[in-house]
């Protein structure tokens, strides 16, 4: 089994704080490197000669903090939670995985990753599994690859139960970050005529056109294109749905509108719930009002709808 290691850098005053996140994504152990008090440390004990040069050359102002992430964990999952929570929380960090192969890296958590029910009309399978009998379930086949969505982290799991909620037979769908191409997916399953998919990581375009060819979704039914909104995409949708970041959600909500159809929604994740008064403010300011809201261990996800007059 090849665990990854994840080690995050921040300055010595935030050690406590970053342990504190670290530990929410692993449920064993980290280690920590802090060096901070050293020099105290060398000082005293000086006069009997014991402390190492090395020790003595290591970075005072950085604490190191380390965790190990399981073979069933998607490290692509871990790391973007990381890395939300260290901003929402304003710690400055730097992450690192251990030098293990990328291969290993990206592939040895598919083994723990099983046939998955969602909501109640869903069921998300992924490519290398036989499909389970389920009662009246919309099997989803899934290969996410490197890129986010297996449907294992509670924002997908939230947009995908919002998306049972809200879509309506024929709609068409707009996905901003689709990631492996999930929710574009799902969508199509539940009803929707069209989606289209829009990343801005190539990667995560290229996996969410295979993703949903195993689906039997081609163009014109799914697209999936690379690049952000302006460039990209045309037209209006009666469903748009975007789990990325808050900051993202903010930007967004400033012209989002121009591509959501009259009485359409407007679904959005990957907010923590510390930054919820932000996201709202946006809303607010740019004449959003939310229709709907669910939340699961500390993860936003809302339904919001242009107000009308
Ligand atoms: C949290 S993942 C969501 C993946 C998938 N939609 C899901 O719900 O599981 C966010 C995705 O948004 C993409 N992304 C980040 N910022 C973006 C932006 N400004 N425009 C489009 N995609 C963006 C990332 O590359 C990533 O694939």
């Amino acid at each position: 089994m090849e665990w990854t290691e994840v080690t995050i850098t921040v300055p010595t005053r935030y050690t406590d704080a970053a342990a504190d996140i670290a530990q929410m994504t692993v449920p064993y152990g980290l280690y920590l490197e802090d060096y901070s008090d050293l020099e105290e440390g060398a000082r005293e004990i000086a006069h009997i000669d014991l402390i190492d040069e090395d020790l003595l050359r290591k970075d005072r102002t950085h604490s190191i903090v380390h965790i190990y992430l399981s073979p069933e964990a998607n490290p692509t999952e871990a790391l973007s939670f990381l890395t939300e929570r260290y901003t929402a929380e304003k710690i400055p960090h730097t992450l690192n995985t251990a030098a293990i192969r990328e291969e290993d890296w990206a592939n040895n958590w598919k083994q723990y990753f099983k046939p998955l029910t969602v909501g109640e009309r869903l069921l998300i399978c992924p490519l290398w599994e036989d499909v389970p009998h389920t009662k009246g379930r919309k099997v989803l086949r899934i290969d996410p690859g490197a890129a986010f969505g297996t449907g294992g982290h509670n924002t997908t799991r939230l947009c995908l139960a919002m998306l049972e909620r809200v879509i309506a037979p024929g709609c068409e769908l707009l996905d901003v970050g689709c990631g492996s191409g999930i929710l574009s997916i799902a969508g199509l399953l539940l009803g929707a005529s069209r989606a289209v998919g829009v990343d801005i990581d190539p990667l995560a375009v290229k996996t969410a056109a295979e993703n949903g060819r195993l689906n039997g979704m081609e163009p014109p039914a799914f697209t999936a294109l690379a690049g952000d909104l302006v460039t990209q995409v045309q037209g209006t949708f009666a469903v748009v749905v975007s789990n990325i970041v808050a900051d993202a959600i903010i930007s967004l909500s400033s012209s989002i509108d121009r591509h959501l159809a009259h009485g359409g929604v407007w679904i959005t994740s990957g907010i923590i719930d510390t930054r919820e008064p932000d996201v709202l403010a946006a809303f607010e300011e740019n004449g959003f009002a939310v229709v709907d809201r669910m939340e699961d261990g500390g993860w936003l996800c809302f339904a919001c709808k242009r107000k009308e007059g």
